[in-house]
């Protein structure tokens, strides 16, 4: 079929380091290959690969609904409508009303279509068995009205297979934003390279399996982003002791949020840390009021020697974390920054300062979106407008690597390109997860001494264990840092 599967509805697969691109930079890659090609040529390309994916998808199905919008995406869906019926299918073409002449590449596809006879109606069909949504593409400005939001609505009514070209129609390309009515797909062909909106905010949501064909394009060009991949497995050496992977200190936990910060501490030590330390702030006295495990060593928070080590803090800090934060940001080794210690750091321009005086492969921040609007200052909305933009300002305005969190996270560092991470659900959508990730991060920081492979890595595996709990019962965080 040439298209490659990329991520599916139905589990895990191991995912490639794969360029992503924005609406821009798929113009100009789009722009330049039409000029080295004939006419037509990329379209073309497009609906047949559209065409055999819906094909092998709904082998038995009668009615083919062929929606097409009136710009390039209804183009695509038009080359494929001309091989449907060629090969003897039930087709049924539907597109607005013209208001105005088309775009040269789908004209052209028009008027093969009208060749081939293909009967294009302004109209919906009142059955059909798959549809192929080529109603909107990366052209989408605003959320769709009309008969484009009335299509989409009648498409999302049925409970058929939905092949969406390119992209699910009115999903935005760059943000995953879905500003009105948007196809929920079964699975989404995405042309050339795979867009930012596709893998974050609402993207993972309504493009269900995700789907990728290149149209035969090699480019070298710079991308906005990276499918962030699977890491290389490590390898434990034979000749290895406990200070070859490094030590972790969790600190955190104050009185009453304890079990933040034995999370963490768990998830570091099954993570693979060589040892982990335990240092619960003052105002718990030394006392855990949750279960410790015998292999976490419990320290004063005094006692740690921040300069040998990964420090991992806030999990469950409060506000008491705010006061060893300056001497953490100023002598930790490595460090891992997450809840609490970034709402103190959120609230305080003397911490900002330090944060910002770190080495920058040193530090790994992990905000949630609310987190991340209180470090800019800003609203939740705001943030994930453009989570892609969001997560690399954090990255430049704290001098760090940033993992922001949830639907499909992404990794920022200055002066890098990003990642999207492609692995996790909406089952880690509960409490403790992130702890979960904050430990993986320390360990994988105390082992990589890089902050952006440690974040990658970490951030990849986290999600990963989600991909793979097969379990009946609801993922735990408990669950998920057992299963590592
Ligand atoms: N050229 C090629 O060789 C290749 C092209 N490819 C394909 O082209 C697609 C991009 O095509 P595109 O740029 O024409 O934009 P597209 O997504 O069809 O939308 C524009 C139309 O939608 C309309 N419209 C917009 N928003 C709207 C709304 N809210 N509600 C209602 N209408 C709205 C807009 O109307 P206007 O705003 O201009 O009035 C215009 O009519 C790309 O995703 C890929 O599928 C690939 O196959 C590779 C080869
Ligand atoms: N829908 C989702 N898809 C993928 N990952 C998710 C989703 N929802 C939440 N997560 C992940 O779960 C974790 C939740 O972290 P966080 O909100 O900090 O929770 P807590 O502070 O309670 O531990 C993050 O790693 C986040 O990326
Ligand atoms: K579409």
């Amino acid at each position: 079929m040439n298209s490659e599967w990329i991520l599916s509805t139905q589990g895990p697969k191991t995912f490639a380091r794969l360029p992503i691109l924005g609406t821009t930079a798929s113009r100009t890659l789009e722009e330049n290959a039409i000029q080295n090609h004939p006419p037509g040529y990329l379209m073309q390309r497009a609906g047949l690969a559209l065409a055999k994916l819906s094909l092998a998808v709904a082998p038995h199905a009668h009615v083919f609904w062929i929606a097409c919008g009136r710009g390039n995406n209804g183009g695509d869906g038009l080359e494929a409508a001309i091989h449907l019926h060629q090969w003897g299918k039930e087709i049924h073409v539907s597109m607005p009303a013209a208001d105005k002449p088309l775009p040269t590449d789908a004209g052209l596809a028009f008027a093969r279509a009208r060749q081939a006879g293909v009967a294009i109606h302004d109209h919906a069909p009142d059955h059909w068995d798959i549809c192929i949504d080529a109603l909107l593409g990366i052209g989408l400005t605003h959320a769709p009205t009309g008969t484009y939001a009335d299509w989409i609505g009648l498409i999302n009514s049925r409970s058929c297979d939905v092949i969406s070209a390119d992209i699910p129609s009115g999903l935005m390309a760059d943000t995953g934003d879905a500003p009105g009515a948007c196809v929920n797909a079964t699975h989404t062909l995405s042309m050339l390279r795979l867009k930012p909106g596709l893998l974050t905010l609402h993207g993972r949501d309504v493009c269900g399996n995700l789907w990728l064909n290149t149209l035969g394009l090699e480019s070298t060009a710079e991308p906005t982003a990276w499918l962030n991949p699977m890491p290389a497995a490590y390898h434990r050496p034979h000749l290895s002791h406990k200070g070859s992977f490094g030590d972790v200190a969790v600190a955190g936990g104050t009185r009453g949020m304890q079990g933040a910060a034995v999370l963490a501490a768990r998830a570091a030590l099954q993570s693979g840390a060589g040892r982990v330390y335990l240092a619960l702030l003052p105002s718990a006295n030394g006392e855990a009021s949750v279960k410790v495990p015998a292999d976490l060593m419990q320290r004063h928070t005094d006692a740690l020697q921040p300069q040998q080590l990964t420090l991992v803090a806030g999990c469950g800090g409060g506000e008491e974390i705010a006061h060893p934060l300056p001497r953490w940001l100023l002598e930790s080794k490595h460090l891992v920054l997450d809840a609490d210690a970034l709402n103190a750091i959120a609230a305080s321009a003397d911490l900002q300062t330090l944060l910002q005086g770190r080495d920058v492969d040193t530090t790994v921040i992990t905000p949630h979106p609310l987190e991340a609007a209180r470090l800019l200052g800003c609203s939740v909305g705001e943030v994930q407008a453009d989570r892609l933009r969001t997560a690399q300002l954090l990255a430049k305005q704290f001098k760090c690597t940033v993992i922001l969190k949830g639907s499909g996270s992404i990794i920022a560092a200055p002066d890098r390109l990003p990642h999207i991470n492609p692995s996790g659900n909406g089952k880690l959508a509960i409490a403790g997860t992130g702890d979960v990730l904050a430990g993986m991060t320390g360990a994988a920081l105390a082992r990589h001494a890089s902050a952006w492979k440690a974040a990658c890595a970490a951030c990849y595996h986290h999600g990963a264990l989600a991909d793979q709990w097969v379990k009946r019962t609801s993922l735990t965080a408990s669950g998920l840092l057992e299963s590592i």
